[in-house]
């Protein structure tokens, strides 16, 4: 990766505002969300690079690791027409030693909301990700708020560990219908895709509200009313910390749901203003 940076003529350290490389990590299967970030990237640096990496280190036991969409040969073609300059796929014994021991803790903001349901899950992004900052040295690196709670830790290790990398936050697409697109859709059949559209309406719901129990109760409602989605959790959360804001609460917080449709977990959020 460092022969890339070398053969596209990137030097140290990025011209002010502009970035020399802009990383993107994705776990492939690349949709309109991806390129929107592959977008976002191309605007604050002169080159974009795209990894496509399934990072068994995120997944728990039971979760979909070995069925994870994987479509590399459409990835590059995306990747083609949007203008990245470098893909970097590394394989698993690329990225792990076997005898690895060391790995980043994403601490207190790991084991809450959807670390309380996924154990270990956002220490496992953490590793990743710092390890393609260290391999790919980017100046920027973009991630959609479509993962909030990620992109909240993410920017906590830079600050806490002062990389040298900015963060750039993409918002959220969505299908005209208000679906949040996720390469775990196409696990939907179709019956599944109109169960999941609640999630959707429980956030644009909970944003119609001012006072936090109100946003709560708005989207509760609606996730209540669907008998087929099984409710992970529905949460109204600090941006930056994920803690559970009081009622009392003023200001930006972020309405955050996960839930399982058929054998599906799905996420989303939205930011909004309360008080
Ligand atoms: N709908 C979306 N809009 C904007 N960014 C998105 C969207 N979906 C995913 N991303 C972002 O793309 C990056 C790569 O995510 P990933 O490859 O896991 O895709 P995904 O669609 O989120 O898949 P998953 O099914 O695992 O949720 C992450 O920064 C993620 O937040
Ligand atoms: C950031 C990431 C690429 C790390 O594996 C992954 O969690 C994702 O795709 O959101
Ligand atoms: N987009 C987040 C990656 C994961 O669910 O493991």
């Amino acid at each position: 990766m460092l022969k890339a940076r070398e053969a596209l003529g990137i030097g140290a350290g990025a011209s002010p505002g502009r970035g020399a490389l802009a990383l993107v990590p994705t776990m492939g299967a690349l949709h309109e969300g991806h390129r929107s970030l592959i977008r976002l990237a191309r605007e604050r640096a002169a080159h974009v690079a795209v990894s496509i990496f399934v990072n068994p280190l995120q997944f728990g036991p039971t979760e979909d690791f070995s069925r994870y969409p994987r479509t590399f040969d459409a990835d590059l073609e995306v990747c083609e027409a949007e203008g990245v300059s470098v893909v970097f796929a590394p394989s698993a014994e690329d990225m792990y030693l076997p005898d690895r021991q060391v790995g980043v803790s994403a601490g207190g903001m790991g084991s809450v909301v959807e670390g309380e349901f996924r154990p270990g899950h956002l220490d496992g992004v953490l590793t990743v990700v710092l390890k393609l900052f260290n391999l790919v040295q980017p100046d920027v690196a973009v991630f959609g708020q479509k993962d909030a709670q990620q992109l909240a830790v993410i920017r906590r290790m830079v600050a806490d560990l002062n990389l040298p990398v900015s963060i750039v936050g993409g918002p959220t697409v969505r299908e005209p219908d208000g679906l949040a697109l996720s390469s775990r859709n196409r696990y939907l059949s179709s019956e599944d895709r109109v169960t999941a559209l609640a999630l959707s309406r429980a956030l644009t719901a909970g944003a119609g509200r001012h006072a936090p129990a109100e946003i709560r109760r708005a989207a509760l409602a609606v996730l209540e009313a669907e008998p087929s989605l099984a409710l992970d959790y529905l949460v109204l959360v600090d941006p930056a910390t994920f803690t559970e804001v009081g009622d009392d609460h003023t200001g930006e917080a972020i309405l955050a749901v996960a839930a399982r449709v058929g054998s599906t977990r799905l996420i989303d959020n939205v930011t909004l203003g309360v008080g």
